[in-house]
This record gives structure tokens, C-alpha cells and sequence, in this order.
């Protein structure tokens, strides 16, 4: 509400300063305008103690957060805003004690043809997510089905609220995951009991993942929020060059061979010498206080 009321109170200024109508609508259809907090489908805010978790809640419970193209433009707009923002370290994405989201939006997709989506490929440009460089932990509650299970799977953590369901159903709708859920699942919990989920449908409980090695901790579910701002928090709380370096090589090392991988961590430990941090860092352990760690 607090900014609703802000955006209006800067309208009405700009409307009192500038009477012409083509000023108006200049305002009202500014890209600034609209991304300024006003969105339909999620909730997005910054949490932690120095408001430094950038933090987004995916919010169309009556689709069980069913990503629809708004719902995922929207959590694009949103992934980009914390992206550039030098006050968070790290990010959050949940959904709803229900349903972390219920796959992609199977109305929406019902009257694609193939042409529509070949010819458009269709989910490309989705891709901030995987692309954003700060960590971000997807905390799941509920169900992660299809592309829920894929949009937690492009996080770096997965924390699940134990009563939180993962599966890739969409064999029962006469398709396949599009979105990483036959790359990423089987990376994260082998090929036999990936191969089972995509064939199957069958659904795997937070226990099961955690496990299978596709979730890191699970938590119970009133707890699973606090417990990944906590996470995040304390993960912002550190060089954002150095955590920045640390998640590229991590992933780097989902796409080369192990001595790639390896060369390609040195370089980057050699490459956090070069930075006001690192040097930051080590001081303060000499000097026995704590670090203040400043690029970003
Ligand atoms: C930074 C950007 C990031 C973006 C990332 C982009 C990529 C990610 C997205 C693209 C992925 C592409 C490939 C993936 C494809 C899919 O995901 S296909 C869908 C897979 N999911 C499913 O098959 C699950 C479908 N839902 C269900 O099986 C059930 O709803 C349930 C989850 C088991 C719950 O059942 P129940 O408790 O009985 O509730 P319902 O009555 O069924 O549902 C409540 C309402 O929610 C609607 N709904 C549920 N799921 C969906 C859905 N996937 N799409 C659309 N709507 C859904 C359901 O229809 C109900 O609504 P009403 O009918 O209006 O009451």
C-alpha cells in the first residue's frame, strides 16, 4: 500500500508540474512506473536484519502459482531489480504454504501449436533466473511440479518445507519437462531416479529430495521462510565478489570436464587477489576483528 501511495504522490506532483497530456501519459506508460513495485503476481521485497535478501513471494494462489507468462515475466522484472541492486547479497523465491508452483500454466499452453512455439521458442526468454549471478535459494513449500520443480531447480539452493512435493508430471499431459527438468533433475539425483520421475510422474516428498540430493535441507514448514532469509542473510553478509565467484564456479563445473572445472577455480582464486575483499579479508583475520567486506 505504502507504495502505491508513493507512486501517487509522485504522479500528483509530476501531474501538478507538468499539465500537458502527452506528459501524462508518458508517466502512466514509463517502464519505471509500472516496474515500480505494482505487480499481479508476485510479491517482491527486500528482508534481513539490513535489508540486504532481496525477497520474492510468487502469488496466484488460486493457479497454485501456476507460472503463466505475466507471473513469469513479472519474476523476471523482479530477479533483474535485485540483480543490479548493490544492497542485496542474495535472493529468496517462495511461493505459498500450498504450492511453491504447480508447473507452468497448462491453460495457457493448451492452445499452443507447434509452430507457435518453435518458430517463437517458446521459454527462452525466461532465462534471468539462471543467468542472475547472486546466489538465490528457492525455500519450497507445498507443490513444485513441471516447471515449479524446474524454476527451483535454477536456484543455487533448495530449502523444503517437509510436507513440499517434487515432480516432473508432464508425461501425463503428453509432453516432456522443457525447462531443465531432464538436465538439471538428473544432475542433481542421478540418472535412474530422474529417469523414474520424468517416466513415472510420481512425485518425490521433501525427505525423498533431500535425500536424492536435489534439496539441501528440509525444514519444518511454518520455519522454512526464516530459515532461508537467515541463509541468505548471512550469505549477503560476505564479499559479493567472492560469493559471486564462488556460485560461477560451482556451476561452471555442471558444464566442463573436472580438469576444466579446476583450472577454471584457480583462475577465479587467483582473479579474487585482485580485489579490495580479498585483501580486506585476510587482514582482519590477522588483525583479529571482523571484515568489511565493500565491493560489489
Ligand atoms: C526469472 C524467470 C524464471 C521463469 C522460468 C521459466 C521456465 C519455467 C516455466 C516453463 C516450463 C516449461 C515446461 C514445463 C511444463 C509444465 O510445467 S506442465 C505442468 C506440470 N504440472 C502439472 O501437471 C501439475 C498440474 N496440477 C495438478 O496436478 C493439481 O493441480 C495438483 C497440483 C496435484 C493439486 O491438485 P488439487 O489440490 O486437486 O488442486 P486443483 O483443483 O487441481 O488445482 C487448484 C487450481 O489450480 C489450477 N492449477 C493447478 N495446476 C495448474 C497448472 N499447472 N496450470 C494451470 N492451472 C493449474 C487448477 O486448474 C485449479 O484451478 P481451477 O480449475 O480454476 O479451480
Amino acid at each position: 500500500m505504502a507504495c502505491f501511495r508513493t507512486s501517487a504522490r509522485i504522479c500528483r506532483q509530476f501531474l501538478f508540474n507538468n499539465s500537458s497530456s502527452t506528459k501524462f501519459s508518458a508517466v502512466f506508460s514509463s517502464p519505471r512506473w509500472m516496474s515500480s513495485g505494482n505487480y499481479e503476481y508476485i510479491i517482491v521485497e527486500k528482508k534481513g536484519e539490513k535489508n540486504n535478501v532481496g525477497f520474492i513471494q510468487l502469488n496466484r494462489p488460486k493457479a497454485l502459482n501456476a507460472l503463466c507468462k505475466g507471473l513469469m515475466s513479472e519474476l523476471d522484472q523482479a530477479v533483474q531489480k535485485f540483480e543490479k541492486d548493490d544492497d542485496v547479497g542474495c535472493i529468496v523465491l517462495t511461493g505459498s504454504d500450498r504450492a511453491f508452483a504447480a508447473g507452468a500454466d497448462i491453460k495457457e499452453m493448451q492452445t499452443k501449436e507447434f509452430s507457435d512455439v518453435w518458430r517463437g521458442n517458446f521459454l527462452s526468454e525466461w532465462d534471468a533466473l539462471s543467468r542472475c549471478s547472486k546466489p538465490v535459494i528457492a525455500a519450497v513449500n507445498g507443490f513444485a511440479l513441471g516447471g515449479g520443480c524446474e524454476v527451483a531447480m535454477m536456484c543455487d539452493i533448495i530449502y523444503a518445507g517437509d510436507k513440499a512435493q517434487f515432480g516432473q508430471p508432464e508425461i501425463t499431459l503428453g509432453t516432456i519437462p522443457g525447462a531443465g527438468g531432464t538436465q538439471r533433475l538428473c544432475k542433481a539425483v542421478g540418472k535412474s531416479k530422474a529417469m523414474e520421475m520424468v517416466l513415472t510422474a510420481n512425485r518425490i516428498s521433501a525427505e525423498e529430495a533431500e535425500k536424492a540430493g536435489l534439496v539441501s535441507k528440509v525444514v519444518p514448514a511454518a520455519e522454512l521462510v526464516n530459515e532461508a532469509i537467515k541463509t541468505a542473510e548471512k550469505i549477503s553478509s560476505f564479499s559479493k565478489i567472492a560469493t559471486g565467484m564462488c556460485k560461477e564456479a560451482v556451476n561452471a563445473g555442471y558444464e566442463m570436464s573436472l580438469k576444466e572445472g579446476l583450472h577454471f577455480e584457480k583462475r577465479l582464486f587467483h582473479a579474487s587477489f585482485a580485489s579490495n575483499d580479498r585483501r580486506e579479508g585476510m587482514t582482519a583475520f590477522s588483525e583479529k576483528r571482523p571484515p568489511k567486506f565493500t565491493d560489489s
